[in-house]
């Protein structure tokens, strides 16, 4: 039988057995992402020399601990594939940069302790979007509290109690101004728990929380492959997560992170800046607003993956036109470099090595809409005096995906509600959903146009298709 992946099943295997390295890092956050973003990127420092350190795992929502990783020695595999710098990219690497996972619901003491020990100075996250939220019922009892920011400023705090150096923080959720935001919650519950004013004062001073923009396309585990990939590898390993080659991280904090978290010295594409608004820009707009377009549009088409996407000959031009014509001329960066970085996504959205679904990129689409693609559809109608036409399409898309059935919709549950009520009226569900300033930040209702042209497409939608309307736009 093939063995789980492990330090004796490698041995067994005659494969290097990695090196175990001291805990510098605490990770919130045990996703597929952190795995092959952060989790793989240590193991390059660490396997340069440049490091010398691990990260300590904290479970962040389940409350049952996730046995896997203690069974695997917290190893597992990072696979890439695809094409970089001309070249095909097809690596398969042992990562051993986690030592260990710890629960703070049913270990709380232990996860506290974590902010004993010096060495560790570096914290870093990905609770997802829902995970940087300030919930006022987190108290700080002998118990964990539920949210991360609320456990984070529980270790904060024990730290500042014991007199040690603070932390540096680097979120890698994909919110805006992330390390501010996560810094502003944390210093809410040290109000409302009434941790005095110097600690407020003491986070301030000795921690830096810094806020990052991640960019690697990581679909997770390879579905589908497992008994190829057993053959091959000669193990199993329940943790192992594809990823493609393309890897960018900015991360907004003082220069001295370039020399304490030497990633650029290990060659990865890693900067350490000032401002990464223009970054974070060119990012969410140019890569994550096509992601968001095509889902809905080629979902009602049948289409099931990117890739799926971009080898359909009238989607993909949709997918081309919509970067070049509507995305790229609202955005305030030079335009050669724009250019060049569309370019990169297109290549990266047409990678045959990873089955990236349409349906796991739907996943919240509304807020995603709103952050990825509204503000262009807003500045665009403002700057010409009409609609952009591909952004609109995909938001009637979007909005008719919301009330079909046929599509399985995966969002918060009061944004179903107000899709649900909004739907109970069907001759003015655009207009209802529409005014919903909760889901939009205003009433769409007062933008010139957009209603009519809405119900216009959501009708040509049921009665077409999408292929059919795209046709007419390319
Ligand atoms: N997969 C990608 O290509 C990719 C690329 C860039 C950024 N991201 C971002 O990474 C995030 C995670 O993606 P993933 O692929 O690792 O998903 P995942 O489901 O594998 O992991 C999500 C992690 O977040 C934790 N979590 C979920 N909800 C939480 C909550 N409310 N509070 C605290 N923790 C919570 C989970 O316990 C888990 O550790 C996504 O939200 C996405 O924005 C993903
Ligand atoms: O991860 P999500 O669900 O926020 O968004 C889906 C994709 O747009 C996203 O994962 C991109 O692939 C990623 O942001 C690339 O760095």
């Amino acid at each position: 039988m093939t063995p789980t992946l492990s330090r004796s099943a490698l041995s067994s295997l005659s494969q290097l057995v990695p090196s175990v390295y001291p805990e510098k890092v605490i990770q919130f956050g045990s996703g597929n992402f952190l795995r092959a973003f952060f989790n793989w990127q240590l193991q390059q420092m660490n396997d340069r020399g440049l490091f010398g350190g691990s990260a300590v795992l904290v479970q962040t929502f389940s409350k049952e601990t996730n046995p896997t990783y203690a069974e695997q020695d917290y190893l597992f595999t990072v696979l890439l594939n695809g094409i970089q710098d001309g070249q095909t990219v097809d690596s398969v690497q042992v990562v051993s940069s986690i030592s260990r996972l710890v629960n703070p619901y049913t270990d709380y003491t232990d996860y506290l302790s974590l902010a004993d020990n010096e060495e560790l100075t570096f914290i870093v996250s990905n609770t997802t979007e829902a995970g940087i939220v300030y919930r006022s019922e987190d108290r700080p009892n002998d118990v964990s509290p539920t949210g991360f920011p609320a456990k984070l400023t529980a270790l904060l705090h024990r730290r500042y109690t014991l007199g040690k150096p603070g932390f540096t923080v680097i979120p890698c959720e994909l919110i805006e101004r992330s390390g501010e935001k996560l810094l502003e919650i944390v210093q809410k519950h040290a109000d409302d728990w009434e941790l005095g004013e110097e600690f407020k004062q003491w986070l301030d001073r000795e921690n830096t929380f810094c806020s990052s923009l991640v960019d690697r396309i990581v679909p997770g585990f390879p579905q589908g492959r497992e008994q190829e990939l057993e053959a091959k590898l000669g193990y199993r390993d329940k943790l192992m997560v594809t990823a493609e080659p393309y890897l960018f991280w900015a991360i907004e904090g003082p220069q001295r992170l370039t020399e304490e978290l030497p990633l650029t010295k290990a060659g990865l594409n890693v900067i350490v800046t000032s401002d990464m608004t223009p970054y974070r820009q060119r990012k969410v707009h140019l890569l994550n607003g096509p992601h968001t377009a095509m889902v809905p549009l080629g979902m009602l088409a049948g289409l099931e993956t990117v890739e799926d996407v971009m080898n359909d000959e009238v989607f993909s031009a949709f997918v081309r036109s919509l970067i070049e014509q509507e995305l790229i001329p609202m955005l305030d960066l030079p335009a050669d470099e724009l250019h060049s970085y569309a370019e990169a996504v297109l290549d990266r959205f047409r990678n045959p090595s990873i089955r990236h679904e349409l349906r796991s990129i739907a996943l919240n689409s509304i807020s995603k809409f709103q952050a990825r693609l509204l503000p262009i559809l807003l500045r665009y109608t403002r700057e010409h005096g009409q609609l952009p036409p591909r952004i609109t399409l995909a938001f009637a898309a979007l909005l008719y995906s919301y009330s079909d059935e046929r599509i399985p919709r995966q969002d918060e549950a009061s944004v179903l509600e107000l899709f649900d009520r909004a739907r109970q009226e069907p001759e003015s569900f655009t207009e209802n959903i529409l005014q919903e300033s909760a889901l939009w930040g205003s009433d769409l209702n007062e933008v010139p146009g957009l209603a009519a042209r809405l119900n216009g497409h959501i009708h040509e939608l049921q009665a077409s298709g999408s292929r059919a309307l795209l046709h007419q736009l390319v």
